[in-house]
C-alpha cells in the first residue's frame, strides 16, 4: 500500500495554486493526509530555479527544473508516498514537456529523457480556460515570471498541454482536463470527489 500521488499543471492563470491550497484545506478537513507541495519545490534549488526562470531558460532550465524534481522526490515526494500520505503537487512533468520542450524549444527527447528517472503521477489534472479568461487572470493577479509575460504564451500553453495529452496517456499517466472557467468551488468540488473516489479505491474502509 501507498499514498496517492495527483499532479496539478496548466497554464498560468489557470488556477493550479488556488485549487490545490483549497484542496488541501478540504480534503484535510475530510481527514485525509494531505501533503500539498509545489515545483520548483521550496529547496534552495527549487528556490533559486523559481527566482531566476528569466536568466536561464532553454537547456539550462530544463536541466534545473529536472535536478529539482529529483530532489524534490527524494527528500518530500517518495517520503509521504511511503507514509501513505496524498501528496498534491502544484506542477510536475507536464509543465516541463510544455515550457522547456514547447516553448522553450529544448528537443522533447532531450525533456524526456531528463524525466526518466522521476515518478509518475497516479493522475495528473490538467487544469485550463479560454485565452481571455486566462488572460484577464494574469492581468489581474499579475504575471508569476517571464513564461506568463508574454501575453502570446497563453493560447500557445494551452494547444501544448492539449498536445502532451497523449504522450501521458502513452506511458501510463491518467489524465483529467479541467475547464477552470466556472468558479472555483465547481472546480474544487468535482476534485474532491475525484480524489475522494481514488483514495477510497486504495484504501478501502
Ligand atoms: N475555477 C477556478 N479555479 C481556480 N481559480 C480560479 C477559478 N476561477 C477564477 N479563478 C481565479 O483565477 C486566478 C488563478 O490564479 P492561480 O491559482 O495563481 O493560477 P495558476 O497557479 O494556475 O497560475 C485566481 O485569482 C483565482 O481566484
Ligand atoms: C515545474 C516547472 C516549473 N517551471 C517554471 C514555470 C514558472 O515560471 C515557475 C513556477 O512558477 P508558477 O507555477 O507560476 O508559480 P507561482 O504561481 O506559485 O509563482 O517555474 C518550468 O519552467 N518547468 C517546470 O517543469
Amino acid at each position: 500500500m501507498s499514498g496517492l500521488f495527483v499532479a496539478f499543471d496548466g497554464p498560468g492563470g489557470a488556477g493550479k495554486s488556488t485549487t490545490v491550497r483549497l484542496l488541501r484545506e478540504r480534503l484535510s478537513e475530510e481527514g485525509l493526509p494531505v501533503v500539498a507541495t509545489t515545483e520548483p519545490s521550496h529547496s534552495a534549488l527549487g528556490r533559486f530555479t523559481r527566482a531566476h526562470t528569466g536568466d536561464y531558460r532553454g537547456l539550462s532550465l530544463a536541466c534545473l527544473v529536472a535536478a529539482d524534481r529529483y530532489h524534490h522526490l527524494d527528500t518530500e515526494i517518495r517520503p509521504a508516498l511511503a507514509a501513505e500520505r496524498l501528496v498534491l503537487c502544484d506542477r510536475y512533468l507536464a509543465s516541463s514537456l510544455v515550457l522547456q520542450a514547447g516553448i522553450d524549444g529544448v528537443p522533447s527527447e532531450f525533456v524526456r529523457a531528463l524525466n526518466t528517472h522521476v515518478d509518475l503521477p497516479d493522475l495528473n489534472v490538467i487544469m485550463t480556460a479560454p485565452p481571455d479568461v486566462l488572460r484577464e487572470r494574469l492581468t489581474t493577479r499579475g504575471s508569476h515570471g517571464r513564461f506568463e509575460d508574454d501575453p502570446a504564451n497563453t493560447g500557445r500553453e494551452i494547444v501544448l498541454y492539449q498536445e502532451v495529452l497523449p504522450m501521458l496517456e502513452g506511458i501510463g499517466v491518467s489524465t483529467l482536463v479541467i475547464d477552470t472557467s466556472p468558479d472555483v468551488e465547481v472546480t474544487v468540488s468535482r476534485l474532491i470527489r475525484t480524489i475522494q473516489a481514488l483514495w477510497s479505491h486504495r484504501h478501502p474502509q
